[in-house]
């Protein structure tokens, strides 16, 4: 049996990823997804993460929470950093930047649940992929204020830097991506957009989703 059902319909998946976690909202997470869903997002990563963050109990508890509500809407549920909860929870995948562990180890540990690595240059990114990426998540595009420890801006221009050495693997861009630029970054050759407070801290969590899904064709 296929266990891991999206693995085929990876680049699909990746057009509108949401990735949060309780402090990036001021309501409640699993509303804030609820609506998200609503709006079109495709995949969600739960990223509980930086100061006031859950952890523990609360934050395996709130992490179950999410993916009940993805599984039943057929979205990916993706783990940050923490490969323990993601087992523990039987995620469909993990997502690791290139300070969190050997990439081949963590390939390992999780066998074919997806694996989602971030790559800010092209050398990462063909060593991320012979290491086992299902995907790329490719940044910072624009200035963030969701990770205080980014990296300088890359912009569009590193994902076309990618395909231009022939790297096809799916990736998304991420940081500071909203629904006005978020067309060049689809237009530098990504098959999607990953997104934090442009949906977290929208006035209208459905209506943002729904603006960003349109930008993404
Ligand atoms: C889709 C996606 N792309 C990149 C990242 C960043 O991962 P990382 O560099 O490990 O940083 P943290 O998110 O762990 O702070 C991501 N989470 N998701
Ligand atoms: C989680 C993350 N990773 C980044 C990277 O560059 O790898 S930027 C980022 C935060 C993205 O948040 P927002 O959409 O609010 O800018
Ligand atoms: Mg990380």
């Amino acid at each position: 049996m296929n266990k891991q059902p999206y693995k085929s319909d990876i680049r699909r998946k990746l057009r509108l990823y949401l990735v949060m976690g309780s402090i990036n909202t001021a309501g409640h997470p699993v509303e804030v997804l609820q609506a998200a869903i609503r709006g079109g997002i495709t995949m969600f990563q739960f990223r509980e993460k930086g100061s006031g963050s859950l952890e523990g109990q609360a934050k395996y508890s709130l992490g179950k929470q999410l993916q009940q509500v993805c599984r039943e809407r057929g979205i990916p549920f993706i783990v940050n950093d923490d490969v323990e909860l993601a087992l523990e929870l039987e995620a469909d995948g993990v997502h690791i930047g290139q300070e969190d562990g050997p990439i081949s180890v963590i390939r390992r540990q999780i066998g074919i649940k997806l694996l989602g690595v971030s790559a800010h240059n092209v050398e990462e990114a063909r060593l991320a992929l012979e290491q086992g990426a299902d995907y790329l998540g490719v940044g910072p595009m624009y200035v963030t204020r969701s990770k205080p420890d980014a990296r300088e801006v890359q912009g569009p221009q590193v994902i076309q830097r990618i395909r231009e050495a022939g790297i096809a693997v799916p990736l998304v861009g991420i940081g500071g991506i909203f629904a006005a630029n978020a067309s060049s970054v689809m237009q530098a050759g990504a098959d999607g957009i990953a997104v934090v407070s442009a949906i977290t801290q929208a006035a209208v969590v459905e209506e943002a989703a729904r603006q960003l899904l349109a930008v993404t064709i």
